[in-house]
């Protein structure tokens, strides 16, 4: 079998390069700037797979994410992983004095919101593609700025810690999507499989009064969990939405048809974002 290629939301670094290392066992891994360059490298065949976040506990779901899968490419979740996020402030070993910006992913800022407002209310924030990206630049620039970054990227760019656990909750995660657009089989480290998902996408007629009660119910009466629901504009006017539906069960052929049928009979349509294994995953501890 030729090696897997696995593209992730680089550079060197982030948290999603973390969940790539503990999720996969080998393969050629390649780092992308940003999430939209992650995905239109599968959709082009460099490579097989991609790992991109899709949701964080304290910030709620990575947008870019969701509606490019959904409006740019065609490919399917075929694995979702869930990694613990520590965020620590990190600066160039030879910072003294006041930290006059402070630069990282737009989630990662959001997660520290609390921590920045009282303890740098004055800094600057600077939004980057990544945190891996925020860790490269301070490492750069040199003393005066921060990065919000985890472990890795203090390790691998040379940074020292100014702050740790700076997030403003504890319990904080990360939900990584692993997308396909051929399916190739992958090898992954024993991790065991929590549950099994799936995602499907649902538009509504346009003005069907009770149309969303009719969805749940199509789902409810079936006895099939949902573990999630959230709407996102259609990018197609104000008012026009779709509904990202997690069904916490694997893809059959009785009950998913059936809902499908009966959603279509509304007017509705449904479309399977993917069926997959769910997995919890911990990433190693930062070497003291
Ligand atoms: O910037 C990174 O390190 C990422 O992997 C992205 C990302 C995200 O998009 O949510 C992943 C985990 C953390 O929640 C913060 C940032």
């Amino acid at each position: 079998m030729t090696e897997q290629r696995i593209g992730y939301l680089g550079p060197k670094g982030t948290f999603t390069k973390m969940a790539v290392d503990a999720l996969f066992e080998g393969g050629e891994f390649i780092g992308y700037e940003n999430i939209p360059a992650c995905l239109d490298a599968v959709e082009a065949g460099e490579i097989s797979t991609a790992v991109v976040p899709i949701e964080n506990a304290i910030e709620g779901s990575v947008h870019l994410t969701v509606d490019y899968l959904v409006h740019h490419v065609n490919q399917s979740i075929i694995a979702e992983l869930t990694v613990p996020i520590k965020q620590h402030l990190l600066v160039h070993p030879d910072h003294e004095g006041e930290i006059m910006k402070v630069y990282s992913h737009s989630h990662a800022i959001a997660q520290c919101h609390q921590y920045l407002h009282t303890k740098y209310p004055d800094a600057e924030v600077e939004y980057t593609a990544s945190t891996g990206k925020a860790a490269e630049i301070v490492a750069s620039e040199g003393p005066g700025v921060a990065a919000i970054a985890n472990h890795l990227a203090a390790e691998q760019n040379g940074l020292a810690f100014m702050d740790t656990d700076i997030h403003d909750y504890d319990n904080n995660h990360t939900r990584f999507a692993v997308v396909q657009k051929v399916p190739t089989t992958l090898k992954v480290k024993d991790h065991p499989v929590t549950k099994h998902k799936t995602t499907v996408m649902v538009t509504l007629p346009k003005d069907y009064v009770g149309a969303l009660h009719q969805v749940l119910a199509a789902f409810a009466w079936r006895k099939m969990n949902l573990s999630k629901i959230e709407s996102r504009p259609l990018k197609t006017g104000l008012g026009n939405y779709f509904f990202l539906i997690d069904v916490d069960q694997p893809y059959d052929h009785v009950l998913f048809p059936g809902v499908q049928a009966e959603l279509e009979a509304l007017g509705c349509q449904l479309k399977v974002l993917g069926t997959y294994p769910s997995y919890q995953v911990d990433v190693p501890a930062p070497v003291k």
